[in-house]
């Protein structure tokens, strides 16, 4: 068994979330506050590893009105154990996950930082060779409790789950912009698909104005 996996994301008209230097500063202050309500919603939150370590996010509910228990989980995918140390999501606003790969079991549990981190309330998983096995990481997470989980990206991750068949929907804020550049990061990286028979199709099932951006909302149907 699996959470209900909502990916949302904010990209330029081109498709990208991030220029190649990082910059990704692309909803509008309508969207982020409909983002911070599903945020509100949701019992987990998830990103990859790159996407901490380039915007040091807080994953929290921090837009609209809160209470600290309408923050979800946090969840980090870390397949070497890169987290640094000082990040915000191993705050105590709510409780974080950090996913590692097997492989890097034991370097992690030998360090320092590992022990700082449990001792601060940072709950660890570890599954996959190398990479962290999503099937897993979900199916860990549907045990715990979380049936509702808000993908936040990045690009690579973003990927792998709708490779994996673990995405269920996908909630797109489009900005009327344009970046540019072959090595800009766009919606979904990693290998990607050969062909558009291997195309994962989606189905549009509602679209709607939000300030100056516009929400797109998709099915996927595997
Ligand atoms: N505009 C928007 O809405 C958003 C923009 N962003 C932007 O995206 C960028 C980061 O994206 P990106 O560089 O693609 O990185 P990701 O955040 O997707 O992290 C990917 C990393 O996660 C680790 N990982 C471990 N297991 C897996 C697995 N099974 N599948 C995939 N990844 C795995 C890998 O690192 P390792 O090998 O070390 O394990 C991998 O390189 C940032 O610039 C950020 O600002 C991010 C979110 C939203
Ligand atoms: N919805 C959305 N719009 C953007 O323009 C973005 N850059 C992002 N980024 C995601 O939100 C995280 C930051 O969250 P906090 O405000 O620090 O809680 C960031 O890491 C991306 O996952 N999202």
């Amino acid at each position: 068994m699996k959470p209900y996996v909502i990916l949302n994301a904010a990209m330029t008209l081109d498709g990208k979330i991030a220029t190649e230097t990082g910059s990704s500063n692309i909803s509008g202050k309508e969207d982020l506050i409909r983002v911070h309500e599903l945020r509100k919603e949701v019992d987990a939150i998830m990103v990859g590893i790159n996407t901490v370590i380039a915007d040091d996010p807080r994953l929290t509910v921090h837009k609209i009105e809160s209470k600290k228990e309408d923050n979800p989980i946090r969840v980090v995918v870390d397949g070497k154990g890169r987290i640094p140390i000082e990040s915000r999501i191993t705050n105590d606003d709510a409780p974080t996950i950090i996913a590692v790969s097997d492989d890097y079991k034991s370097d992690l549990t030998a360090s320092d930082k590992y022990h700082v981190l449990k001792n601060n309330g940072v709950d660890f998983f570890f599954a996959g060779e190398n990479q962290v096995d999503l099937v897993k990481l979900m199916n860990y997470l549907y045990e715990k409790g979380v049936r509702t989980l808000m993908l936040e990206g990045g690009s690579t991750l973003n990927f792998s789950m709708i490779k994996d068949g673990l995405i269920d929907e996908i909630r797109i804020c489009v900005a009327p912009m344009v970046v540019g550049g072959v090595n800009a990061i766009s919606l979904f990286g990693g290998d990607g698909f050969m062909t558009m028979d291997e195309s994962v199709k989606l189905e549009l099932v509602d679209s709607f104005s939000c300030g100056k951006d516009l929400v797109l909302k998709y099915k996927v149907k595997y």
